[in-house]
């Protein structure tokens, strides 16, 4: 008997339409049911026996902090069952990287949970969509795919959610990590050649099973000419921490410095990340002195991970030197 795989469908162009087959790039996200999804790749049974959940029908840029937590509680609720030895989810490619990283942090399972979606709708010609699928199944009924956390298949790769982000647009070759993908999946398959060595699920310390609501954590833009008027609009908005997407190895203008530590010294975190692609690194007391102005240096994370990062340790009460040993452990 074939393993039993639960697929987890969210929406994003994995389930999108175009007018017609020449419509890569314009299309509508989110119109195929989940049935229809599993009905259009017939090789999943030879591979699982998939049932299919409709979570969402959304794209995957209108994730909100309440999505997170109703998907997170669900795959945490599946991973629990006997009967489910895997967990695809089908999700938009835009916040995909987000919500893989938030699962891989808060999920405490040793299950495969798996998350796929396409760049091209299914009406597209050369779609992706429907292999993307069968190699996402594949790996989610993989054995060998168990305690590497919460992983990401895409164009034949497989890549840990904690380092994978999607780099590319309009391309299939979207996704990449910076520290390389764990493996690949080929014509049913899966082949490893790396793990995570960083804490995740199962060796997690946060716990979203009782939560109702993420805290507010924004993302400001480094940039020339920056001024401190979003990080400002953001404290005053309610955020408990602020991500600066740094320009270089996180450096922080120098006319935004003083509105940084005031914002501080009321109790917002200041995280600085790097908004580089292709792999950021900010390293403590580099560029900024984060001892004396109680900062974090969010390392290799990108904002948009760093900020999910710092809700689930902020949900938690950390301060900020719990911050910044998670930012090193996760
Ligand atoms: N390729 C995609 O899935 C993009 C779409 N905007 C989404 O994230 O839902």
């Amino acid at each position: 008997v074939k393993p039993q795989v639960m697929l987890l469908a969210t929406g994003g162009t994995i389930a999108g339409a175009g007018a017609t087959a020449a419509n890569s790039a314009s299309y509508q996200a989110a119109k195929v049911p989940v049935d229809k999804l599993i009905a259009g790749v017939p090789e999943l049974a030879g591979v699982a026996q998939v049932r299919g959940e409709q979570v969402f029908q959304i794209a995957s840029e209108s994730f909100t902090n309440e999505h997170l937590l109703t998907l997170g509680q669900r795959v945490a609720a599946l991973a629990v069952q006997a009967d489910v030895q895997g967990i695809v989810i089908t999700h938009g490619t835009d916040t995909l990287e987000e919500t893989a990283y938030f699962l891989h942090l808060s999920v405490h399972t040793d299950k495969p949970v798996v998350l796929v979606g396409s760049m091209r709708p299914g009406t597209a010609l050369s779609a992706d969509g429907a292999l993307n699928l069968l190699n996402a199944v594949t790996v989610a009924a993989d054995a060998s795919a168990r305690g590497k956390g919460v992983l990401v298949v895409m164009n034949d790769e497989i890549h840990t959610g904690r380092d994978v982000t999607k780099m590319v647009n309009i391309k299939t070759e979207a996704f990449k990590s910076p520290w390389g993908p764990l493996g690949m999946v080929v014509e049913g398959k899966s082949h490893w050649f790396r793990a995570p060595v960083k804490r995740h699920t199962t060796g997690s310390e946060f716990d979203i099973t009782r939560i109702r609501t993420l805290p507010r954590v924004d993302i400001a833009y480094g940039h020339g000419n920056v001024g401190d008027t979003a990080y400002k609009a953001f404290a005053a908005a309610g955020a408990k921490a602020v991500i600066h997407a740094g320009t270089g190895n996180g450096s922080v203008a120098a006319g935004v410095v003083p509105a940084l530590r005031e914002l501080r010294a009321q109790g917002v975190q200041i995280v600085r990340s790097a908004r580089v692609v292709g792999g950021g690194f900010v390293i403590r007391n580099a560029e900024q002195p984060d001892d004396q102005y109680d900062w974090v240096a969010a390392h290799d994370l990108n904002p948009q991970k760093a900020r999910i990062l710092t809700m689930l340790a902020l949900s938690q009460g950390a301060d900020s030197k719990t911050l910044q040993r998670q930012f090193m452990e996760y």
